[in-house]
């Protein structure tokens, strides 16, 4: 496996107006590299990875995918977006949108139909949902939704793929599963995986690196040099205590009354999870 970066951020600052997201980023993923993208609402996860789609551009400094400057429309970047429900009018079956992640994004190269089917069959079983594969999409439940653009992501074999929150909306199993099938991309396939998340615990067994992303700071580093006490303190300019309890991470404010997620902050749409449409 090559050990030269995939992704590589040099000196980049991204702004909007006079909000800074974050400034002087040096940072370089590698084939294989598990990296966590946290922080609160609004402090720039998604932007951080738009900039990797080429679709926000930086004000300084430079993003490159496999030593080149980022482009849109790379195939070697897969993304699995962040969540927002089908409409009642899209009329696709489950399958048909995992084939469109197999076969509709390759100008001029047909792959016979029959493969295409393999190969969607082995995605929907890969992601568990095989049972629903000929239902419309606009019937399932926004975490059946969720499985199904993992594994339209993963049918490009990507290089970089980049997760928006996917894990919003499943139940514990399914973030688990999901959880695994990602890391198994960069395991078996030496992909870069770059994981916006709330929920660092699903995830915890696979993370290299954390990126926390806060009040226009950040901090890069492993699991432990990110999740600490003083760390979090710095970054939010505020008490925050990070504990440990039967492994799992966990953060509470600093009077120690209310606990947070992982990014400190409470969210309104944990409540969501596998509710529904
Ligand atoms: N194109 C844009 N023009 C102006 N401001 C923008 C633009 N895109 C994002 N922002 C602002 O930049 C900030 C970061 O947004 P972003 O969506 O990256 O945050 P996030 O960390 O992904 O948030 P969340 O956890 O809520 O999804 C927000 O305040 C947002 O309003």
């Amino acid at each position: 496996m090559s050990t030269s970066p995939i992704v590589t951020f040099d000196a980049a600052t991204l702004a909007f107006g006079s909000r800074v997201l974050w400034q002087e980023l040096n940072l370089q993923v590698r084939p294989g590299e598990f990296l966590a993208v946290l922080g609160p609402n609004g402090s720039g996860k998604t932007s951080f990875i738009n900039t990797m789609l080429g679709t926000t551009a930086l004000n300084s400094g430079t993003v490159s995918i496999a030593g080149a400057p980022v482009r849109r429309g790379s195939n070697l970047v897969g993304l699995i977006p962040q969540q927002r429900p089908f409409g009642d009018n899209v009329p696709l079956r489950a399958r048909d949108l995992v084939a469109l992640g197999v076969d509709g994004n390759r100008p001029g190269i047909r792959i016979a139909r029959k493969a295409v089917h393999t190969k969607v069959d082995q995605l929907l079983e890969l992601v568990g949902a095989s049972a629903y594969a000929d239902r419309p999409v606009s019937d399932l439940s926004g975490g059946e939704q969720q499985r199904l653009r993992a594994a339209q992501a993963l049918a490009g074999d990507p290089r970089v793929l980049l997760c928006d929150e996917p894990l919003l909306s499943l139940d514990l199993h399914h973030q688990q599963a999901i959880s695994q099938v990602i890391h198994r991309q960069a395991a078996q396939h030496g992909a870069a995986v770059i994981f916006v998340t709330h929920e660092i615990n699903p995830i915890l067994p696979y993370v290299d690196r954390v990126l926390y992303l806060a009040e226009g700071k950040f901090h890069l580093g492993s699991v432990d040099e990110v999740m600490q006490s003083s760390v979090l303190s710095r970054l939010y300019g505020a008490p925050v205590e990070v504990l440990r309890v039967n492994g799992r991470i966990v953060v509470v404010s600093g009077d120690g009354q209310r606990q947070l997620p992982p990014d400190g902050h409470e969210h309104a749409e944990d409540a969501t999870r596998e509710s529904g449409k």
